[in-house]
């Protein structure tokens, strides 16, 4: 009798909730590859767009992506609720640093893309299918993170690019994605090239997507997504030696700012915490 009970109430609790994890699990990997055939999708179409309108691998190419990926956001639910679109409003070159939480910053990254800008990629991305195709053909910078003396070298034919082309460069600091609701250390190739390039940074961040999209607990819902593109880092004056205080600062504005986009009390960390 007793384990006639024990069956029931295995039967009445346990599969009920086993068949949630399920169909939620289910649900994510679902949502994730819809997105990832969607990009493979969208970028096998502006692929020819690309080719026939300018003819190679360019930065004008990224208008057309930028138009393309825009789409994407109502598929998924996403807003993206953008302040300071006119920090970007400046003459000449520049860097963009930002935080980096998931595949799904490519619709982040389109929402507010200024023209003429370019971004660094890890290599790998070269090689994924379509996506590599239109990356190539939007003039994606690609870095071997891997090999710091040849991500190096690359970092200053590109400081030489962004002045002779007038480009504007987007890294993304962190070197990885990272959803885990705070910041990484900042890597410090992006604030080499400003220097090299004699060019401003400009911080722009994205608030966490935790309230709607973790990997952990196989969240991917719609959602609101604060971005907010801070002033402009100047670095006249700032020598090579200066380097690690300048990724420091720009680590702790854009943390703090993190913070209060996402909703969440500020907790300070140690100093130099943007160090490797
Ligand atoms: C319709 C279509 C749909 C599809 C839609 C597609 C849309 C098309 C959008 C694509 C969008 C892609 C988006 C991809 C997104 C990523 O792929 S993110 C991953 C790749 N990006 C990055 O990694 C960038 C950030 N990383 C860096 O900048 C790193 O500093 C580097 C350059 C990789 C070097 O890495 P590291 O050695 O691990 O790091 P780090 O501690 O910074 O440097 C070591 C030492 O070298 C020194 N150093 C670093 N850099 C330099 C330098 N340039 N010069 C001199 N010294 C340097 C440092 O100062 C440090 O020395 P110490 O101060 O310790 O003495
Ligand atoms: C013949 C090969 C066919 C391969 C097909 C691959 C299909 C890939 C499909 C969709 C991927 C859409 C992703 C859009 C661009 C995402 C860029 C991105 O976010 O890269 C991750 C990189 O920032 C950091 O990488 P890690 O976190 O260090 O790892």
């Amino acid at each position: 009798m007793d384990l006639w009970w024990v069956f029931l109430y295995t039967m009445v609790i346990f599969v009920p909730f086993l068949l949630i994890q399920i169909s939620s699990t289910f649900k994510f990997h679902f949502k994730i590859i819809s997105y990832c055939i969607l990009c493979v999708t969208l970028s096998t179409l502006a692929a020819p767009v690309c080719l026939l309108k300018n003819g190679g691998r360019t930065v004008d190419n990224m208008r057309i992506i930028r138009a393309f990926v825009r789409t994407m956001k109502y598929v998924f639910g996403l807003r993206y609720e953008v302040k300071g679109l006119e920090n970007f409003r400046i003459d000449g070159p520049c860097v963009i640093v930002s935080n980096h939480q998931s595949v799904l910053d490519m619709m982040g990254l389109m929402e507010i893309l200024p023209d003429r800008c370019v971004q660094i990629a890890k290599r790998e991305l070269m090689f994924a299918g379509s996506v590599g195709l239109i990356t190539y053909l939007g003039g994606v910078i690609y870095i071997n993170r891997k090999q710091t003396r040849d991500a190096k070298s690359i970092m200053a034919g590109v400081a030489r690019a962004m002045t002779d082309d007038n480009l504007k460069v987007w890294v993304y600091p962190e070197g990885t994605r990272n959803n885990s609701g705070d910041l990484l250390p900042f890597k410090k190739g992006a604030f080499h090239l400003a220097l090299q390039a004699k060019v401003p940074i400009i911080p722009v961040v994205y608030s966490s997507y935790t309230s709607f999209y973790d990997r952990k607990k196989s969240l991917f819902s719609g959602g609101i997504i604060k971005v907010e593109i801070l002033p402009k880092i100047d670095i006249s004056g700032v020598k090579e030696a200066d380097i690690a205080d300048l990724t420091d600062r720009c680590f702790h504005e854009m943390r703090r700012v993190f913070f209060r986009l996402s909703g969440k009390p500020y907790t300070p960390i140690k100093q130099n915490a943007s160090s490797k």
